[in-house]
């Protein structure tokens, strides 16, 4: 088995960085090299402020960059001195051509692929780090083995998936449920590359949470993982349709059925939609693999998830609207957050962005506060809108004269505020849409507002409001 001192790492994003920063920190003995094509981006990795916003990045990145850590564009430099090479470039969604709108477009990977083989004089391990459609191995096998000049070089190829969810991928990475390498165990080479990598990891996670696989099932059980974890959104979600109408409180039925060994407790928040760059991503490309399959109805059991998230954004929207007596236009409503979630400054498939335009079709005018996204990210999601859009650096100028406030985010700030004080600077009455269940819904109709909390009761006001 080949000891590993030296790796690189295609891709310096939200999963290249911090994987690479860990696996730096956790093996002083590794030279760990990142490399990316994008200038501004290795720049800032090499800055005291870092591409992305993620709790804990800094401090590792600090600990180990000059030393074994690196961020470089030399891409051909870095694969040539590497033995193993992670490639963890970006696998959207395709916007044109065949499968347009559901499959990934491999174009980066391709290229990735087509370097490394352009550029290597010895054997590589190479690790399919991104999420990508199942038998994507084999394609980039091909392309390896076909592009490199040197009929004599090995690739083995091997596929991580990696599981971090953003603005906890640091506790995610050090503590991982799992690691999950797949690779052609059938074979000798094969397996002493799954070994390599196992070693790696090794260094810090324990031997029996290394868990290896055959390609094929480790490139599908990463699509099967986001579409599990969504699919338990919309779950919820769906329920929080049916709580508002019958009275229930969504909750309490979460709580209760999470009780449930069998069901566990994580994952049964409701909200306002999941978004990130992955989860719809990756469902629509296994929803586009199964219809390649000839599966169109596990195809379209899938896709019902994606259905279920557009429904609960738009829902939310129209109980915004109705709630103000059917008329939002020119009024000032404060978005607070507008990441995909806390503790990040991703925006990517954020349900702020469709939330966001569908009040703006209704007339209004937004007022975005979000502690980490900055106002050209804003102006970039919603582009063509900002005539409608104004963005604050702090809530209190969002909050000031406004008809209504949204909650887009579960930002912990946001639960700290004093309400009484929003309230004597809003217009009344003042609403509050509470899309993600943060705040003290009793404290706040106490002070005065109108509340609308999803899945839970409906306020009398509103249910009159909307004629009901
Ligand atoms: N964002 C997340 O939390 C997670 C993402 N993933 C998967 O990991 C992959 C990467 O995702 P992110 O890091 O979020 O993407 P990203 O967009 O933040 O980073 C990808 C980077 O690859 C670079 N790149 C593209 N082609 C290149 C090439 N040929 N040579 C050198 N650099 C190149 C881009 O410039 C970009 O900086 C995707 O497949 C995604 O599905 C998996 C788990 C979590
Ligand atoms: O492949 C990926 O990119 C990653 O996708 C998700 O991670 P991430 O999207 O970063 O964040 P999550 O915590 O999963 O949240 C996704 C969305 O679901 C929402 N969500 C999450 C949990 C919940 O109970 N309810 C809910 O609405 C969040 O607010 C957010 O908008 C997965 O959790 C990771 O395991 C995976 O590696």
């Amino acid at each position: 088995m080949v000891k590993i001192t030296t790796i690189c790492c295609i891709g310096a994003g939200y999963v290249g960085g911090p994987t690479m920063a860990m696996i730096a920190l956790k093996c002083p003995h590794i030279k760990v090299t990142v490399v990316d094509i994008s200038q501004p981006r290795i720049d800032a990795w090499n800055s005291d402020e870092l591409p992305i916003y993620e709790p804990g990045l800094d401090e590792v990145v600090k600990a180990c960059r000059g030393k074994n850590l690196f961020f470089s564009t030399d891409v051909a430099g870095a694969i040539r001195e590497s033995q193993m090479i992670f490639v963890s470039v970006n696998t959207p969604t395709k916007k044109t051509g065949l499968g347009s709108g559901k499959a990934a477009d491999l174009t980066y990977w391709e290229s990735a692929a087509r370097t490394i083989a352009a550029e290597s004089k010895d054997n590589k391990i190479i690790v399919e780090k991104s999420t990508v459609p199942v038998r994507t191995a084999e394609a980039i096998e091909k392309v390896l083995k076909r592009n490199c000049s040197d009929a004599s070089v090995q690739f083995d190829i091997l596929s991580n998936p990696e599981f971090l969810a953003e603005g906890t991928a640091i506790s995610d990475l050090t503590a991982p449920d799992r690691v999950l390498i797949g690779g052609k165990i059938e074979n000798e080479a094969g397996q002493a590359a799954v070994d390599a990598l196992a070693e790696v990891y090794a260094n810090w996670v324990p031997k029996n949470q290394i868990i290896t696989a055959n390609l094929w099932s480790a490139e599908l059980s990463k699509l099967a993982a986001n579409a599990f974890l969504a699919q338990r959104i919309s779950s919820i979600n769906a329920m929080s349709a049916l709580c508002e109408a019958t009275g229930a409180d969504v909750a309490q039925v979460a709580h209760s059925i999470g009780t449930d060994s069998r069901i566990g407790p994580k994952f049964l928040n409701a909200s306002v939609g999941f978004g990130g760059s992955c989860f719809q991503k990756d469902i629509l490309n296994l929803a586009y693999i199964c219809e390649c399959h000839g599966l169109k109805e596990v195809a379209d059991y899938w896709y019902s998830v994606v259905g279920m998230n557009d429904y609960q954004k738009s829902r939310f929207v129209r109980r915004v609207v109705s709630a103000m007596f059917n008329t939002i236009r020119n009024k000032k409503i404060a978005m607070l957050g507008f990441a995909f979630k806390k503790d990040t400054g991703d925006t990517r498939e954020t349900p702020a962005i469709d939330v966001g335009k569908g009040l703006i079709e209704d007339g209004a005018q937004l007022a975005i506060y979000d502690p980490q996204v900055k106002e050209d990210q804003i102006a970039y999601d919603m582009e063509g809108m900002m005539g409608n859009i104004t963005c604050y650096k702090t809530a209190k100028e969002a909050l000031q004269d406004a008809h209504a406030v949204t909650i887009m985010t579960e930002w912990d700030e946001f639960k700290s505020y004093d309400w009484k004080e929003i309230y004597d600077v809003m217009q009344k009455p003042a609403f509050v849409f509470d899309g993600r269940l943060i705040l003290d819904h009793d404290h706040l109709r106490e002070i005065g507002f109108i509340v609308y909390a999803l899945g839970k009761p409906i306020d009398p006001f509103i249910k009159s409001a909307e004629g009901a």
